[in-house]
């Protein structure tokens, strides 16, 4: 069973809606020929941005899938998530930092989504990833680095297959409910392995003094990466619910079709 929704379709009350790709002004054939190039203008953008957003989609359903191949051979082969980490992490870093795009995504319009939502979320796997997994060694083999990078694949795995299968209209309904049910039980088991990880790291954090910045110096500016750490897993508690109910009332928008209206960001 497949399943499209067109943005015009969806029932959906959303400032937002002006800038969605793809959705052309009503009543165009009565216009007049300035409405009708603005018009061609914005289909031409809506094809090019769709193109686009398909091939990104499904480069990195294939970079996580792989990803996850590249997982699941390497604990067959070794029985042990030891070294793990350092077996997949070239594709991890990769793929993760390719999701950047997606900020300016939202940012052009050619995606709905808060730019604010996207970026927290973004920003946070890309710090995960390079400023603590990738560059603090001993913390490589928790199993809670383990944990979140088995999390983030399977939801990247069904968040992308979900758009794309959605941009080429075929979208199967276990894709979509999987999208919209799956993230319920992931998103807190990712933060869960997320706030081990940092916690895991505050030791050697401190013994190292890495990325801090004491005084004196020519700049007479202080910097504790230690206490930095300790803020970013605070911040968890006001950031990580905002991000949690936004995808609950997208899965009540879009598995129940309830009209959410929301303000412009
Ligand atoms: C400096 C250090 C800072 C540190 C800060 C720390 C604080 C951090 C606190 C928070 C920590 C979070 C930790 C996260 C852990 C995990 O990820 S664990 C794994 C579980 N995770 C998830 O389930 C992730 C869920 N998140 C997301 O899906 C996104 O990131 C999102 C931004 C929250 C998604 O929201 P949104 O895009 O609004 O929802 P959708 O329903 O998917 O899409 C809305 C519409 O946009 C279209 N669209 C979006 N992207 C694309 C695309 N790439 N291609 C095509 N279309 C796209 C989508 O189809 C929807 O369109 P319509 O249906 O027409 O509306």
């Amino acid at each position: 069973m497949t399943e499209h929704e067109t943005p015009q379709e969806t029932p959906q009350l959303c400032t937002r809606e002006a800038r969605a790709c793809g959705v052309m002004a009503s009543g165009e054939e009565d216009g007049s020929v300035e409405e009708k190039q603005t018009n061609n203008k914005k289909r031409t953008k809506g094809t090019i941005a769709t193109a686009w957003l398909t091939v990104y989609n499904i480069a990195m359903t294939a970079g996580w899938l792989v990803l996850a191949v590249s997982m699941v051979r390497f604990y067959l082969q070794k029985g042990t998530h030891k070294g793990l980490y350092k077996h997949i992490a070239r594709t991890l870093k990769c793929f993760q930092t390719f999701a950047l795009l997606e900020i300016g995504h939202c940012a052009i319009g050619i995606v709905r989504t808060s730019v604010i939502v996207t970026g927290v979320q973004v920003c946070s796997r890309i710090f995960m990833v390079w400023f603590i997994t990738n560059s603090i060694r001993q913390i490589q083999n928790e199993e809670s680095v383990i944990l979140f990078v088995v999390v983030w694949t399977v939801t990247e795995i069904t968040r992308y297959s979900f758009y794309t299968f959605n941009l080429i209209h075929h979208l199967p309904y276990f894709i979509k409910w999987a999208r919209y049910n799956m993230f319920i039980v992931m998103y807190p088991l990712g933060v869960v392995g997320e706030l081990l990880t940092i916690h895991a790291a505050l030791p050697y954090v401190r013994r190292s003094a890495m990325f801090s910045l004491r005084l004196p110096n020519k700049y007479n500016v202080s910097f504790d990466y230690y206490y930095f750490l300790i803020i970013v897993m605070l911040s968890y508690i006001p950031l990580f619910p905002q991000l949690f109910f936004h995808m609950l009332r997208q899965r009540r928008r879009v598995l129940h079709g309830e009209v959410i209206v929301e303000k412009d960001e």
